[in-house]
């Protein structure tokens, strides 16, 4: 349509829309532009972890201020003197091995449907108490697992141990930052305290080349099944957006010795939606490789994600009903999947109306 004088500015101008397929369905994202947009972050905030370890409670509950403001406004934030040492990050650099590609290919998953796949390779490790490296509770019943969760390549020889040593390191501040989230919640430190029972983490080993067809991305737009998601970029090659309320793609660029912290679909939903889990997307039209480490923090398989009670009120009613955790993992793993077997099937049951 022409522009008019007379026409109000919304008419006049054709609203394009942001399309995300995420936990909650599909989401559908006005781009506000001039008069329309609304009060949002335009950056993502830096949070100091540097007094986790205070023993005043004081300390830590003036990070957990700091948490609640950037969960429920963001989404997003870069942990600052989180304390997983500079050598440990630069061990864990794919580049320092020429033959790791991991065992997910290029375009494995496809999360934007309208691409050709999502243009990364990744190398996951994920929870299994076959893995003596993950301390499994003595007694525990291993027939509830798969035996082939994870797969280890035997070059280079280091590749394991280097790999556990990083996720333990990551384990150990994310289930510190999970008491900081409780305190923030207006919850007991330990209130979350089992949902770390046995091991429930997933780490993935990315790398992106650079996507030089304008329609391709490293991986499309989505949200983390996860309670918060950790991601250690390890490039200097800015390629993370993070999506405002507003429709626009936010930079997240690296920023030395700092991990980018989000707010995962578990978070969100156990918050009653006061933390916010952000739609995100890796863009890397930089002609470099990029390269990144992002650490999921998922809780036990058998964790049943429930409404926090305080983030219930009369003009808030749980939104929610409680979710059985692996079962929510395992639809949201298969629904990208789309070229793996199990993927396959499910989505063939989908579409009969059997699931
Ligand atoms: O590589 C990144 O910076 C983010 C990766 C990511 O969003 C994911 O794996 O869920
Ligand atoms: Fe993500």
């Amino acid at each position: 349509m022409a522009p008019s004088a007379t026409l109000p500015e919304e008419v006049e101008a054709e609203v394009e829309y942001v399309i995300v397929h995420g936990g909650k369905g599909t989401l559908k994202r006005p781009i506000l532009k001039g008069k329309a947009m609304k009060p949002t972050f335009e950056e993502i905030p830096q949070v100091d972890f540097a007094n986790l370890d205070s023993g005043n409670i004081k300390d830590r509950e003036a990070i957990a201020a700091n948490v609640r403001q950037a969960f429920s406004n963001v989404g997003f934030m870069y942990a600052v003197n989180h304390g997983i040492s500079e050598e440990l990050q630069a061990d864990c650099h794919i580049n320092n091995s020429d033959t790791i590609k991991g065992y997910e290919a290029l375009l494995e998953t496809k999360l934007d449907q309208k691409t050709r796949g999502d243009l990364k390779e990744a190398f996951s490790v994920g929870p299994s108490p076959y893995d003596p490296e993950q301390k499994p509770p003595p007694g525990l019943d291993l027939s509830k697992y798969p035996k082939k969760a994870n797969q280890w390549p035997e070059q280079p020889a280091d590749f394991r141990k280097v790999m556990y040593e990083y996720r333990s390191a990551l384990l150990e501040f994310g289930i510190k930052l999970m008491r900081v989230i409780a305190l923030a919640l207006g919850q007991e430190e330990t209130y979350f305290d089992n949902l770390t029972g046995v091991d429930f983490a997933e780490t993935r080993a990315l790398h992106y080349p650079s996507q030089d067809i304008p329609e391709d991305v490293g991986i499309g737009a989505h949200a983390d099944y996860s309670w918060f998601t950790l991601v250690n970029q390890l490039s200097p090659t800015p390629a993370l957006e993070v999506l405002n309320q507003n429709g626009h793609w936010i930079s997240a660029p690296p920023i030395p010795n700092t991990l980018v912290v989000n707010v995962g679909d578990f978070l969100e939903r156990a918050s009653n939606d006061y933390f916010v889990s952000t739609v995100h997307r890796v863009v890397n039209k930089t002609g470099e490789e990029r390269y990144s480490i992002p650490f999921f923090f998922m809780g036990a398989p058998d964790f049943m994600i429930q409404t926090v009670p305080s983030c219930i009120t009369p003009e808030r009613p749980a939104r929610y009903e409680p979710i059985n955790t692996a079962e929510w993992i395992r639809e949201r793993l298969l629904r990208a999947r789309y070229k793996h077997p199990a993927g396959i099937a499910a989505r063939a049951k989908e579409a009969m109306g059997e699931a």
